[in-house]
């Protein structure tokens, strides 16, 4: 025999044993994804054989929040065992009482990745924006972050410092934006322009530097950079070829950015802010921001910290910072605008207690007067649109939720705040309505449901430290735009959201502007 029919027949023999190796792990793994086991005790979410739920995964990705509510719905659970090729098999759970388990009553058990994915390349999904800051970081990396940033969120700070603040760029926005486009009749993307005041606003009150993003007509490059790559991190989870597509983005996309370049771009802006700040605090002077806080730090080596370090700070904190609030606020308006008498009951209690200007009161007295406004507190509430709508820790040991669904040691467990606030099982048959009223007792004063059932802002010893921040920045925001404003949506526009950690508009808000 000649040495290709040799070749030709080898070939032949190891497709035959291949397809045969293929047929019998199908039949064993027929349905869920290759190498993954079965789980007792829970319901799971059966899919294609060897494969598993990636396919249906895929298909739904740009609806992977509501996909997951009717995934449980589906099931009749609120608990569920998934898996998927190239994705480590999860537990999903929108049950309030394993939300609160997880985050506070069993928190030691419960921790951030890495979340070390088959993305045809075995890697971290979040290291390579997160670094080690306090997003990501586990034990006492994570507690001398959480001390060394508590120190800036004191009373003194909000109620004369950063009040002025926002009230002052809340100013520049208006004037400089609004104002004109009022005049104009011409729409805006309220989306884009919000997120340029909660950068501005929050590099200035976290890192003492004035951006002016407010003043420039394009996206900031970092601003864009630093989106694409937390679209990026999020979408390793749900899709194992987001690694490979960045690969092949130079034959594909020939002249677009691939992610290192998306980064280089980032660590760029955060390395300038750290050498300013350095060569300002060389020259004297008594800085009291948190990236001075944290220049002044030690770390859990008790050394003071690297630029690296500091960069991962910085970076942690934008997202916290600046992301969360403009996401929370443009769904805000967006629930205002559909919702007119919401709105008008709003306005009222916005006039009662700030008759005139809100200019013409100082800082600390806007600060307390925005303390008592319940109704404001009512609508921002955020529980439809959740600025961090999913979530995921890993388990340490193996362990039983309260709702009896057995947990392995190393089990990613998904959490999604998005489908929880829309569960009928939890807020009843009008789960999906906005309703402020939901969060007022009979005397007018604001309730709060439990932390598993409410986790927008986390719950447990990871609770945001930035909750009531957030709240004084949007409760102003809401406040002098509405008094000067009338904010109506351009009609046929596509509301939707983006792919991300976070909660952003998918093709922004735009709106039309009536001064009042
Ligand atoms: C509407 C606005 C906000 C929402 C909905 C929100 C929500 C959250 C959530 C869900 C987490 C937990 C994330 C996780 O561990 O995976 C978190 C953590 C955190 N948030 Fe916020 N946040 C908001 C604004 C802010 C602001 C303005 C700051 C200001 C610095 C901030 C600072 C933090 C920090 C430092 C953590 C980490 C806490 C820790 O791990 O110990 N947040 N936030």
């Amino acid at each position: 025999m000649s040495s290709s029919t040799d070749t030709l027949s080898i070939a032949r023999t190891l497709a035959i044993a291949g397809a045969a190796a293929l047929g019998l792990l199908s039949v064993k793994y027929h349905d869920r994804a290759l190498f993954t086991e079965k789980r007792e005790g829970i319901p799971f979410a059966s899919g294609a054989p060897l494969v598993g739920g990636l396919i249906r995964q895929l298909r739904s990705k740009d609806v992977v929040l509501d996909n997951s509510l009717e995934l449980m719905q589906e099931y009749d659970t609120m608990t569920i065992y998934t898996t998927a090729l190239g994705l480590p098999p999860s537990i999903m759970t929108i049950d309030a009482n394993n939300v609160e388990y997880l985050l506070k009553t069993n928190f030691s058990n419960y921790v951030k990745g890495p979340q070390m994915l088959f993305c045809f390349l075995f890697r971290d999904a979040m290291g390579d924006l997160f670094g080690h800051g306090i997003f990501v970081a586990n034990g006492s990396q994570w507690k001398w972050q959480r001390k060394a940033a508590s120190l800036i969120f004191n009373v003194v700070n909000f109620r004369d410092y950063f009040t002025e603040v926002f009230i002052k760029e809340v100013d520049l926005m208006s004037t400089r934006i609004f104002d004109k486009k009022a005049e104009s009749g011409k729409p805006v993307d309220f989306h884009d322009v919000i997120y340029k005041f909660t950068l501005d606003s929050f590099v200035l009150i976290g890192f003492g530097k004035q951006l002016n993003a407010l003043l420039s007509k394009d996206k900031v490059p970092f601003a864009a950079s630093f989106d694409i790559c937390q679209s990026n991190c999020f979408e390793r989870f749900v899709d194992p070829f987001t690694n490979l597509r960045d690969m092949l983005k130079p034959i594909l996309h020939p002249g677009s950015l691939r992610i290192k370049q998306h980064l280089e771009i980032i660590d760029d802006f955060a390395y300038t802010l750290i050498r300013e700040r350095r060569e300002q605090m060389k020259s004297g002077g008594d800085f009291k921001d948190l990236l001075s806080r944290f220049m002044n730090a030690k770390n859990e080596n008790n050394e003071t910290l690297s630029d690296k370090e500091l960069r991962d700070t910085v970076l942690n904190f934008i997202i916290a910072g600046r992301d969360t609030t403009a996401q929370a606020l443009s769904w805000t308006f967006y629930n205002l605008m559909l919702h007119p008498r919401i709105e008008a009951k709003l306005l009222d209690e916005i006039k009662e207690h700030i008759p005139g200007d809100v200019q013409s009161l100082d800082a600390p007295e806007v600060y307390e007067i925005i303390k008592k406004m319940t109704y404001a507190h009512a609508v921002y509430v955020l529980r439809l649109y959740p600025s961090v709508p999913s979530n995921v820790k890993v388990a340490l040991e193996d362990d039983v939720f309260p709702d009896g669904s057995p947990i392995k040691k190393g089990d990613s467990i998904f959490w999604f705040p998005y489908s929880m606030g829309r569960s009928e099982k939890i807020w009843g048959s009008d789960a999906k309505s906005f309703k402020p009223e939901r969060w007022l007792s009979e005397d007018g004063e604001l309730k709060r449901e439990s932390a598993g059932q409410w986790p927008a802002f986390h719950a447990g010893p990871r609770i945001c430290l930035g909750q009531n921040l957030a709240t004084l920045e949007a409760l102003i925001a809401i406040v002098m735009l509405l008094k000067r404003y009338k904010f109506s949506l351009v009609p046929s526009q596509t509301i939707t959201y983006d792919l991300s950690l976070t909660h952003p508009m998918r093709y922004g808000m735009h709106v039309f502007i009536e001064r009042r």
